[in-house]
């Protein structure tokens, strides 16, 4: 039986403080009907993952370098996010596509790095608003997925995150159709590529999801999840979330 996921982004933000808001939402959710992941930034990663370790939360990365060591100023590792205690990682966010050139072929490469440090990817694919406005969406996010989804993927450790480029930080959210379109297609694909076990891999739906939105989001076929950036920085906005989530489940 598939858990719903509900995992937390804190992108670049956060300092030794902010574990106060880890261990709010970790107490206000003592048995949840769902998975927890939070992904602070690296620098709090063991931290994090120490006061963690009773409680039913996971901690993750937001990306690793493919390669498990060697000369890479700046980067860390899918075994070093591993031996921190984190058991997920986060590759191809739109965010380090964007910013730091990363392809295709660069996230499956990270991807393959964390099966292989036994942590779970989760990869994300988006569109942006000028694709979307081309009519080529599906083309995109086709192309993306089967681009950076390892052949190492199955539902233990692989999650996809649909993240529309343009619903992130914006306020905008796809209507309900659009994302049904989009996540039926994933799961198409998947299925088309690894079988019927892709029923379970979890789709997650990411871009400006909100307490507000939380529960239309998640009624919709093939959302699996979310994974929420600006709202999964405290309690008060991301315990909402994870409460709609298991309400839906
Ligand atoms: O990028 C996101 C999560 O990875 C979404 O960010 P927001 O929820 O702040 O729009």
């Amino acid at each position: 039986m598939m858990r719903k996921l509900a995992a937390g982004n804190w992108k670049m933000n956060g300092t030794r403080e902010s574990l106060d808001a880890l261990q709010a939402i970790a107490s206000a959710h003592p048995e949840p009907g769902v998975d927890i992941l939070i992904c602070p930034p690296a620098t709090l990663l063991l931290q994090a993952a120490a006061l963690s370790a009773d409680s039913p939360l996971s901690i993750g990365a937001q990306d690793c370098h493919s390669a498990a060591s060697g000369a890479h100023t700046g980067d860390i590792s899918a075994p070093m996010i591993a031996d921190a205690g984190a058991q997920a990682v986060i590759v191809g966010h739109s965010e380090r596509r964007l910013d730091h050139h990363e392809t295709d072929a660069d996230v499956r490469a990270k991807a393959e790095a964390a099966h292989a440090a036994g942590l779970l990817a989760i990869i994300c694919l988006g569109e942006t608003l000028a694709e979307r406005d081309a009519g080529s969406t599906l083309d995109v996010i086709g192309a993306q997925l089967e681009g950076s989804t390892p052949d190492s993927g199955d539902s233990a450790n692989t999650v996809i995150a649909y993240e529309p480029v343009w619903a992130i930080g914006t306020g905008k959210v796809p209507d309900i159709a659009q994302i049904a379109e989009v996540h039926d297609f994933i799961r198409d694909r998947l299925t088309a590529r690894f079988g019927s076990t892709a029923s379970d891999i979890r789709l997650l739906y990411g871009g400006s999801v909100k307490p507000a939105n939380a529960a239309e989001i998640f009624a919709v076929r093939n959302v699996d999840g979310a994974l929420v950036g600006g709202a999964s920085l405290n309690a008060a906005d991301f315990s909402p979330i994870i409460a709609a989530l298991e309400s839906a489940t």
